[in-house]
């Protein structure tokens, strides 16, 4: 069995990593490597891949084998075309990005069919492999109206294939190392190389990022300003990250110093910045500005260390319409500060946070874990609105969130203020007091492990019949497996996923792969549990509903496996691809799985 080369990605295969595995494990066959390219997620990994096997043919009497038989095309070239000829007629699946750096910009890996990559194809395999197959809810295929149990993983092109980067961080380098007065190259890292590439006229990019670009140079040209150089170790001005705010098109520029102190990157940051906003006439461009200080010699653009994060201009969050909020109020938020984790195609993943509100049953109480700003709970708690009266059919019974970044608390509450309900209950006195305040509060934080914003209570304020239902909304501080293992889980009929690239941790797994223990009574407390031996606590015990949003298809589909394998009594009801980064190889899987 081997991987067929297509004409479109003949180029770019030597950059991918193919794994290959059987039932009983995995084992990596082939591993180049590329260099992961400074854009982060979007590009650069490929997925496992199963080996699909023979099923036997059947309803066909026994002279039918003895007849010639149709040449048959390799079961990838096969899936390829049903891929390609089941989609022809849309347009974004075969509209080209035709941009001019393609094939020098290590970015993207296709220029047109976006959806043709080889990372859907692998993801197509898994999902038709027979391991996988036996898993699927039966009834699900049947309510689908679907023919062949390979249509069962479904593609997606969730927006525009250009202009949907919304969100780049991209490298620095001296345009010309004799010169300061040649100010910054901005740009990629070329393949195999720290060179950096400029891309002033990237097609992905959001205008605005393309323009706030062109606008650092020439600023970093007539201030003069250091820019860091790695084979001398010198220089200031290490890295750019640009966040689009899509309602009003304006940049939330972070620059990455090579320092460690804010005071050791004075006086250029200070005429860099007066430069920017001169620049920017018509106040068009900027947002805000932030500086952030690394002087740490690996590749990491930021260091994890909040204290080294400044605002510099402007506000402090940026705001994004909550996906599913009602679009004629002003209400339902989302605040973005650069600190936190924020998606770079934020138009694309409203799809996502579609199919997960709507895979979410009324009624439910819902755990969301690596929640980040809190952007698929709280799209369900909008899309679901108030309680009904019993307490059921409508609505949320409680939705509560944990990350363990303490900053993404923060940017929830605000959030949570901002929707079409009001708010009672407690927040505590920490989250009261004032900006500055706050930041150094949430440093501290940090090592308490485990903090709760409890209650936020929400009661919808327009209809004053039912005012004692009400939908608790909770935020923790914390890991995924110390929230899992303090009972973040119990009592919840649904988990929502959404683990960095790596995938779960290992803990929050292996309670997911746990049976029900039914004799574990029901509650919502782990203090309930405290007479119960501890490996005998399945922590996820009530959950019926998980849904798992990938950006590592990899993780995925190991950690997939895991589950349907286990004793836990997973089952699959449906899988989605989503081109959410288009010219890249790389897909966003949401999973729904029920038990
Ligand atoms: C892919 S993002 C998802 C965020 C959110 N769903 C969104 O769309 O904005 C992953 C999040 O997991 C958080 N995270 C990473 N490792 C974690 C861990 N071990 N425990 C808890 N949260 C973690 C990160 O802070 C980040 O906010």
């Amino acid at each position: 069995f081997s991987f067929p080369r297509t004409s479109v990605n003949n180029q770019h295969m030597s950059v991918l990593n193919l794994a290959w595995y059987d039932d009983d494990g995995y084992e990596e066959e082939e591993s180049n490597n590329r260099r992961n390219s400074s854009r982060g997620r979007g590009g650069g990994r490929t997925a496992s891949i199963e080996r699909p096997k023979t099923r036997r043919p059947t309803g066909r009497n026994t002279s039918d084998w003895d007849r010639p038989k149709p040449v048959r095309q390799p079961k990838v070239q096969q899936q390829r075309t049903t891929l390609l000829s089941r989609t022809q007629n849309a347009p974004q699946f075969t509209a080209a990005i035709d941009c001019p750096h393609f094939g020098t910009c290590p970015g993207c890996v296709v220029n047109s069919t976006v959806a043709d990559i080889d990372i859907i194809q692998s993801a197509k395999l898994y999902f038709s492999s027979l391991s996988v197959q036996k898993h699927i809810i039966p009834s699900k295929l049947k309510q689908q109206n679907l023919y062949d149990e390979e249509d069962f993983f479904k593609v997606r092109i969730p927006g525009s294939i250009t202009q949907w980067r919304s969100q780049a961080k991209l490298a620095t380098a001296p345009a010309n190392t004799w010169s300061k007065a040649a100010g910054a190259a901005i740009g990629l890292y070329a393949r195999h190389s720290h060179k950096v590439l400029s891309i002033p006229d990237c097609k992905v990019h959001h205008p605005s990022i393309n323009k706030a670009i062109n606008m650092i140079v020439q600023a970093t040209k007539k201030v003069r300003t250091p820019v860091y150089q790695e084979d001398i170790d010198d220089g200031l001005l290490r890295y750019v990250q640009l966040q689009v705010e899509m309602s009003t098109g304006k940049v939330c520029l972070t620059l990455v110093m090579h320092a460690e102190k804010l005071k050791e990157c004075q006086p250029h940051l200070s005429f860099l910045v007066k430069e920017l906003k001169k620049l920017d006439e018509k106040r068009e461009v900027w947002h805000s500005i932030w500086c952030h200080c690394n002087d740490s010699s690996g590749n990491a653009i930021f260091n994890r260390d909040i204290k080294r994060w400044h605002p510099v201009e402007g506000p402090p969050f940026i705001c994004e319409k909550i996906p599913g909020a009602f679009p004629n109020l002003k209400e339902g938020l989302l605040y973005f500060s650069p600190m936190v984790f924020r998606q770079a195609n934020l138009e694309g993943f409203a799809e996502i946070a579609k199919e997960v509100r709507e895979a979410i049953p009324a009624g439910s109480k819902v755990c969301e874990m690596y929640a980040g700003v809190g952007l698929l709970g709280l799209s369900s708690l909008l899309h679901h609105g108030k309680m009904g009266e019993s307490g059921k059919g409508r609505g949320l019974q409680w939705l509560k969130c944990s990350d363990e970044n303490p900053e993404n608390a923060r940017c929830f509450e605000r959030a949570v203020n901002s929707m079409p309900m009001h708010i009672t209950g407690r927040t505590p006195r920490r989250f009261q007091k004032d900006e500055g305040d706050k930041r150094n509060k949430s440093r501290r934080d940090k090592k308490d492990d485990l903090i709760s914003i409890q209650e936020m209570v929400n009661r919808l304020n327009d209809d004053k019949s039912d005012t004692n239902v009400r939908t608790s909304v909770t935020y923790t501080v914390a890991s995924a497996a110390s929230a899992l293992y303090s009972g973040q889980a119990l009592g919840a009929d649904v988990l929502i996923v959404d683990p960095p690239r790596k995938g779960l941790d290992e803990p929050v797994l292996k309670q997911l792969c746990m049976p029900i223990n039914k004799n574990q009574p029901y509650t919502e407390t782990a203090a309930e549990l405290s007479d119960l031996p501890n490996h005998l606590i399945n922590w996820a015990n009530d959950v019926r509903t998980l849904i798992y949003v990938s950006c590592g298809f990899d993780a995925l589909a190991r950690e997939c496996d895991q589950l349907l394998k286990s004793n836990a009594g997973w089952e699959l009801e449906s899988a989605t691809g989503y081109v959410l980064f288009p010219g890249s190889n790389h897909v966003e899987t949401v999973v729904v799985l029920r038990r």
